[in-house]
């Protein structure tokens, strides 16, 4: 039996050589992908001087006093042409223009109005004294021209899709999420939506549960139903997999000892096995192959299989340890393993003497972890058979607990690998969601990205969030919109 380590090792190494092709997507869909090509800043940001205050562009070396207000430089075109000399101030507000000739800025606090001159003009009285180049920032501090913003191999997340808002590029090479074909094999499933059961049949989670999954890596997935527990039918249904284009294949059920757990040789006759059992608990039996459509009429496609485990707690434990890291490397990240942090359990574990145990946990950082010091500590989702998914559920960490005859004391530390955002409230404290798992944009502003794709809002969504980007050098084209 394989260790954990070196049946991830085998899955990365197969992984790695199946990495998915770049194709060029529209900004947002970028969201979550792996960038294939460095992106260059086009010109400066600030592109002009701009003021870091609102305030009064003034010559740093008259100091305080009265002057007069000879322009107001908010955005854009404003002020363009006009020259702040020694004795003049100009007014500007904050990210605006600054007028040639001055080369500070005093913020409004630090000045006081003056009634206007007869003749309309606007006067200011200037308090403080200010160093040249105060509060003004030069063209391209904060990025200069042609620095590379974004390298080739970096995720694309939200802070990044403004970096390339900012730099213009609204069309982005990142490499494609796989595609994801799963079904379910075994006689006793039925559809979940089986309103009465007959002896010895249960409704099919695993394929729902892993096609939520996959779609939750951004995959593209591909729902092949239920496989009989015949070689025909699984042969049948593997065939469908390779055919639909799949990068990765995930069956669940029939992987371990009885007479009708078939998967394995389906999958060996498909192509090459690498591994058929791992040291660990849940998900002994997880099998992996590499196999490849025998179909004389299509180029061949060599697809990743996992043989996932039928109780529902193994199936879902091996796709976070073995199929997210797969998903990774397919889609090109760098570094495809899950995070990991030291938590104290709450209540001692009970060690599995022979195998590596992934106990399911919620864990959460508190201000004393039992130390006396602030750090993660980990709570048990209670009894943790396979078969009982409830023990999934909520869960944010699997506690790698090494196989040993000892208990674990409460108050241990162990290292938590991490299986969901955990800057998120546990799910049980949120509204229940009625939307679907796709997002809605919905863009109707004037000016409104122009390629973004146009999903219709859900008449069930939750919660609708309206971006609206208010300033005038966004509106008059001045400036970019990194919203
Ligand atoms: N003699 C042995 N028996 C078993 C061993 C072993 O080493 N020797 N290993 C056990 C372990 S560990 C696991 S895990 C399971 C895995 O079994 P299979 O992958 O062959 O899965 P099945 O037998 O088809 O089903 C197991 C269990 O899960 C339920 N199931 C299956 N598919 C689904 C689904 N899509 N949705 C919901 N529930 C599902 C199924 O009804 C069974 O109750 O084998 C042990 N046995
Ligand atoms: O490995 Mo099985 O997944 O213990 O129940």
């Amino acid at each position: 039996m394989l260790r954990v380590e070196e049946a991830l090792a085998a899955v990365l190494s197969a992984a790695a050589a199946c990495r998915a092709a770049a194709s060029a997507v529209p900004l947002l869909d970028a969201l979550g992908l792996v960038l294939v090509e460095d992106i260059r800043a086009p010109d400066p940001l600030p592109p002009f001087r701009a003021s870091v205050k609102d305030g009064y562009a003034v010559v740093a070396a008259d100091g305080p006093g009265e002057y007069p207000v000879i322009a107001e430089a908010r955005a854009g075109d404003d002020a363009l042409g006009v020259v702040v000399t020694p004795g003049t101030v100009a007014y500007v507000t904050t990210g605006g223009p600054i007028p040639d000739g001055a080369d500070a800025v005093v913020q409004v606090e630090d000045t006081e109005q003056v009634a206007a001159a007869p003749d309309g003009s606007k006067r200011v009285r200037i308090s403080a004294r200010v160093a040249e180049g105060h509060d003004i920032r030069s063209v391209g501090c904060d990025i200069e021209k042609d620095y590379i913003v974004l390298k080739s191999g970096e995720n694309i997340g939200p802070a990044e899709i403004g970096l390339l808002a900012t730099v213009g590029v609204t069309t982005v090479k990142a490499y494609r999420r796989p595609t994801i074909a799963v079904f379910s094999t075994g006689d006793e499933l039925v559809q979940p939506a089986t309103a009465t059961l007959n002896r010895g049949q249960i409704r099919d989670s695993n394929r729902a549960m892993l096609l939520a999954a996959a779609i939750q890596q951004k995959c593209k997935v591909v729902d092949l139903g239920i496989a009989k527990d015949t070689e025909e039918s699984l042969m049948e249904h593997m065939d469908a997999a390779l055919h639909s284009d799949a990068d990765i294949i995930l069956t669940s059920g029939g992987v371990s000892m009885g007479d009708r757990d078939l998967v394995k040789p389906c999958l060996a006759k498909m192509g090459k096995i690498h591994f058929e059992k791992i040291r660990m608990k849940p998900g002994k039996p997880l099998t992996f192959a590499e196999i490849t459509s025998n179909d004389p009429t299509k180029p061949s496609k060599t697809a990743l299989a996992f043989g996932l485990p039928g109780n529902p707690v193994s199936c879902m434990v091996c796709f976070n340890l073995f199929v997210v890291p797969a998903i990774r490397l397919v889609s090109g990240w760098s570094n495809p393993h899950l995070e990991r942090v030291h938590v104290r359990i709450s209540h001692p574990l009970r060690a599995d003497p022979h195998r590596m145990e992934f106990h399911r946990a919620v864990i959460r950082w508190v201000l004393d972890d039992g130390s006396g010091r602030p750090g993660y500590v980990a709570e048990s989702t209670g009894q943790q058979a396979s078969s009982r998914l409830l023990s999934m559920k909520s869960a944010n960490a699997l506690l790698e607990v090494q196989s040993s005859e000892q208990i674990l004391a409460a108050g241990a530390s162990v290292q938590a690998i991490l299986i969901s955002d955990i800057t998120s409230p546990p799910l049980d404290k949120l509204p229940a969601a009625s939307s679907p798992l796709s997002s809605h944009l919905v863009s109707s502003a004037k000016g409104a990205l122009a390629d973004a794709p146009q999903v219709a809002a859900s008449q069930n969504a939750e919660v609708k969030v309206a971006i609206l980007t208010v300033s005038d050098t966004v509106s008059s084209g001045a400036g970019p919109d990194r919203r």
